[in-house]
């Protein structure tokens, strides 16, 4: 119930807060349509004792004020309805936003990867709409609220007795409530087997995947991993709906049978001539309402439940995403030092294993560094906790001696540049789709162009109808598709947009150029990257396989097991004769 009304007052707030007349306008019309009936059955009651008596006159009068207050039950939440139609879409909008945010968290992204809060985010990505009933519910709930306590008063002023009716209506009330709990728990037990579905079924429907999908005849497989999935999330939902039905039933049987006895003792006690004709109808018409009025309360009530427990499922991912960190420190203008690793470990947050331990590392301000070593031993591991995607679980990333976690985490990832290996394919304009990398200079061709040029990728625009205006992807009617490379070219583009990033992260965003395309834009780029950084201290972080390219790096970084095996320059590490002169050589072999 704390729940409830906790979720109510930040609903209401969140209406108040987009359009107070509206909220107001809603409120009035809501209540107004919600009391008017009660007030009807007043009105009939009046009517019907002055025909009885053959007052016309007034029988008249009251038949116009049963008319009127009929045409206000029916009309005035219709016009509510109208009104707060809007008022919802905002509702509905504000959570998408607010969920957005979350997904995205400013802090990092571990929490996709908590299975718990994984679970919560698909539960809540298919709950937005419960924002919009919940709007809805909440300003009926109000109505309704007045209307049973009116009625209860006309009740009670019958018989005594008949207030029952209106408690008869607890044992409903409760039984929804343990109904809405079950299917809660059964949602968020079967949000993980629907997660993996719809994975599946992205697999199987995306042209991206189609490729690989038909060459291993993998149709089949991914229908039937599919199928089995599905029916075991359907499968534990359906009981669970079963059982939720038959829980409800038990309590709305409780109300049905007071119900009856509360009409059997008005008719009794107007048998013996204690209650007019008119009071008969009274009770008949107040004690049906009763009835809509509980079936109304059961269903607004889960209504409200659903939209409460959202909201705190919200809450649950908010506490966990939004740790704030240590304090708010603007990251510096230029790296003087650079940024080092003390100590640093790191498990995943669903993994057991470690992912990275004892990382004792110094990239100087002004320096290309290169990570290399065999997959799977933690190098695009390192690049995310350079960027903040995840805080260390042991020692620190300090940044000019500050620890990371004392820069905010918006300015921090605003000064940083990246091309990630599993790059976004934006199906925007070709200015968009490189634009993103700096969201403010999005429509200045000038900058795309020359972030194109620096990454040596303008030649993708040759083989485009409309140059920069050429509309990316297959999602367009006229979008164009692009190669693999020209897909991974545009990315490149993307990450040197920002002209002053402190931290320019390149993880493998070249594996799909051939080797000599690679090493002659690197070469280039580690001359305009030499030059910048003597001015900003920036670092260049370059993970890569091929050691021609690798070779260009101030400093080499060999991880190897999550550990840092080795480091220095390309001429030190051959000398030394380790593990990246045996690996440098193979590879220098292998292309002879
Ligand atoms: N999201 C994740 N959740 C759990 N474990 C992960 C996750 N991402 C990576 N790992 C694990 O962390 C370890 C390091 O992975 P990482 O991606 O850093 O390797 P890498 O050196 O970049 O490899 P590659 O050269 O193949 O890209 C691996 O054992 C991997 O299985």
């Amino acid at each position: 119930m704390i729940n409830v009304l906790a979720g109510c007052r930040q609903l209401l707030h969140t209406a108040w807060r987009m359009d107070r007349a509206r909220t107001v306008f809603s409120i009035i019309l809501m209540v107004c349509g919600a009391v008017a009936a009660p007030l009807l059955a007043v009105g009939l009651g009046w009517m019907t004792d002055a025909v009885v008596g053959g007052r016309w006159r007034e029988a008249a009068w009251n038949g116009a004020l049963v008319a009127v207050l009929g045409i206000v039950s029916l009309t005035f939440s219709h016009f509510a309805h109208i009104l707060y139609f809007e008022l919802s879409e905002l509702a509905e909008i504000d959570f998408d936003k607010q969920l957005i945010a979350l997904s995205n968290g400013t802090v990092g992204i571990a929490h996709h990867e908590r299975a718990e809060q994984a679970d919560s985010l698909t539960v809540l990505q298919h709950e937005s709409r419960r924002f919009r009933t919940g709007l809805e519910a909440l300003l009926n709930g109000m109505g309704l609220a007045l209307a049973m306590v009116l009625t209860a008063v006309l009740l009670a002023r019958l018989h005594p007795l008949l207030l029952l009716l209106p408690l008869a209506a607890i044992p409903p009330l409760f039984t929804g409530r343990v109904a809405e709990g079950r299917l809660d728990a059964a949602k968020t037990k079967t949000a993980e087997p629907v997660r993996l579905a719809l994975n599946l079924f992205g697999l199987a429907t995306s042209s991206r995947h189609a490729g690989e999908v038909r060459v291993f005849r993998l149709e089949d497989e991914l229908r039937r991993r599919r199928a089995e999935l599905w029916e075991q999330a359907t499968g534990g939902l359906h009981r669970a709906q079963l059982a939720a039905a038959g829980i409800r039933v038990a309590g709305q049987l409780v109300f049905a049978a007071a119900y009856v006895g509360g009409v059997l003792l008005i008719l009794r006690d107007a048998a013996n001539g204690r209650h007019s004709v008119g009071d008969v109808v009274l009770a008949v018409a107040l004690a049906a309402q009763v009835n809509q009025q509980v079936t109304l309360a059961v269903a607004l009530m889960q209504d409200l439940q659903r939209m409460a427990s959202a909201y705190r499922r919200m809450d649950h991912i908010r506490a966990a995403v939004g740790a704030p960190g240590l304090a708010e420190q603007p990251p510096p203008d230029r790296l003087r030092e650079g940024i080092v690793l003390s100590g640093v470990a790191f498990s995943y947050p669903a993994s057991e294993a470690t992912a990275l331990r004892d990382v004792d590392l110094t990239l100087p301000a002004g320096s290309i560094v290169a990570f290399v070593g065999e997959n799977g031993a933690g190098k695009t591991t390192l690049v995310k906790l350079l960027c903040g995607f995840y805080q260390p679980t042991g020692g620190r990333v300090l940044v000019d001696g500050v620890d990371l976690r004392a820069l905010p985490m918006p300015a921090w990832r605003q000064r940083i540049a990246a091309g990630f290996q599993d790059f976004v394919r934006y199906e925007f304009l070709v200015q968009q789709a490189v634009g993103v990398g700096d969201l403010a200079r999005i429509d200045d061709a000038g900058a795309v162009r020359a972030a194109l040029d620096r990454a040596r990728s303008a030649d993708v625009l040759d083989h485009l109808p409309d140059g920069l205006r050429s509309q990316l992807g297959k999602s367009h009617a006229d979008g164009a598709e692009l190669s693999g490379g020209q897909w991974q070219k545009i990315a490149l583009g993307r990450a040197l947009m920002r002209d002053t990033p402190l931290l320019l992260v390149l993880d493998e965003p070249t594996s799909a150029l051939d080797p000599q395309a690679e090493h002659a834009l690197f070469e280039r780029y580690a001359e305009q990257a030499r030059r910048v950084g003597e001015t900003t201290g920036a670092i260049t972080v370059l993970v890569s396989h091929r050691f021609s390219t690798v070779r260009m790096a101030d400093q080499i970084v060999v991880v190897r097991d999550g550990r840092v095996a080795e480091v220095g320059s390309h001429a030190e590490l051959v000398r030394r004769g380790g593990q990246y002169a045996e690996l440098y050589a193979l590879q220098a072999q292998a292309y002879r």
